[in-house]
């Protein structure tokens, strides 16, 4: 079987590389988003007010091919921010998932709540562009890093201000949880097999340290599976095909909202 994650990691090395060659370190921190004080997506996530669902925007997947080929970036992540959710994911690898730093520079410009950059962090280099085009959170993937990379990545993200979201599948990857890892995400789905089990979460759940908030992410197209997650202990729902597959995601979102709510009210 072919291991995409090697191969986007192999890919992401190679353009890293290139991105240092066109943009240096200083010019990253002279940005102007550089310095503002990023959003908690731990605090977000908490707010009563919110629904805990983190809003993708995903214009293709390596699982998938094309989702969404029409979708604006302003019209979707505007929609969700308007509609309820806790925070906005970025999609910003253009080579496999057809995203880019400009769609989370625009995301930023007209929302106010926290910004994950998804992409596959492998290099300080990318925490100082993402802190650079306005992020407030990023991605590490327990998958492709190992402990001592995990480790030195989410102190330095979180030494710049911003959230880190450690991403794990399988029990022995919980190990890589530092005191600078703020949030820990199940994936359900298999990133090698692609294979979705959404009993995943609910399996680590309660293997997470209570300090962490725990975020359920990929597979979820059920507002039910929202409150049984929620029984679970997970705050935080990712979820980005569900709303994108649609021709109208903002639409869908907000029925979505609208579903759970109602589940919510007869509990
Ligand atoms: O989705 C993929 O095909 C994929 C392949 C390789 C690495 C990562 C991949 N997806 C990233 C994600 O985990 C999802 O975008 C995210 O959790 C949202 O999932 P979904 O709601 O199923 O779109």
């Amino acid at each position: 079987m072919k291991n995409i994650l090697a191969e986007i990691v192999a890919h992401k090395k190679i353009e890293v590389a290139a991105r240092k060659e066109e943009r240096s370190e200083e010019v990253l921190r002279q940005s102007s988003a550089f310095n503002r004080q990023p959003f908690s997506l731990r605090e977000f996530l908490q707010r009563p007010d919110k629904t805990g669902i983190i809003a993708e925007f995903k214009r293709r997947s390596p699982s998938k091919g094309l989702i969404n080929g029409e979708a604006t970036v302003e019209a979707v992540t505007g929609a969700y921010c308007r509609y309820g959710a806790s925070g906005l994911s970025v999609l910003t690898d253009e080579q496999y998932f057809g995203g880019s730093s400009a769609d989370l520079i625009a995301a930023r410009s007209i929302n106010q709540i926290p910004i994950l950059r998804k992409d596959f962090v492998i290099d300080e280099y990318q925490i100082l562009e993402a802190k650079a085009i306005g992020a407030d959170v990023i991605l590490l993937i327990a998958e492709c890093l190992e402990a001592a990379e995990v480790a030195r990545l989410a102190k330095f993200a979180d030494s710049l201000g911003l959230e880190v979201l450690l991403e794990v599948h399988s029990e022995p990857q919980l190990e890589k949880i530092t005191a600078h890892t703020h949030l820990v995400g199940v994936n359900n789905r298999d990133l090698i097999t692609f294979k979705v089990d959404f009993n995943r979460s609910c399996e680590l759940a309660p293997k997470i340290p209570a300090d962490k908030v725990k975020v359920a992410e990929s597979g979820i197209s059920d507002p039910a599976a929202i409150v049984t997650l929620k029984q679970a202990g997970f705050q935080g729902f990712l979820i980005g095909e569900c709303f994108m597959k649609e021709s109208d995601p903002a639409y869908a979102f907000e029925q979505f909202v609208t579903t759970l709510n109602a589940l919510q009210q007869k509990i």
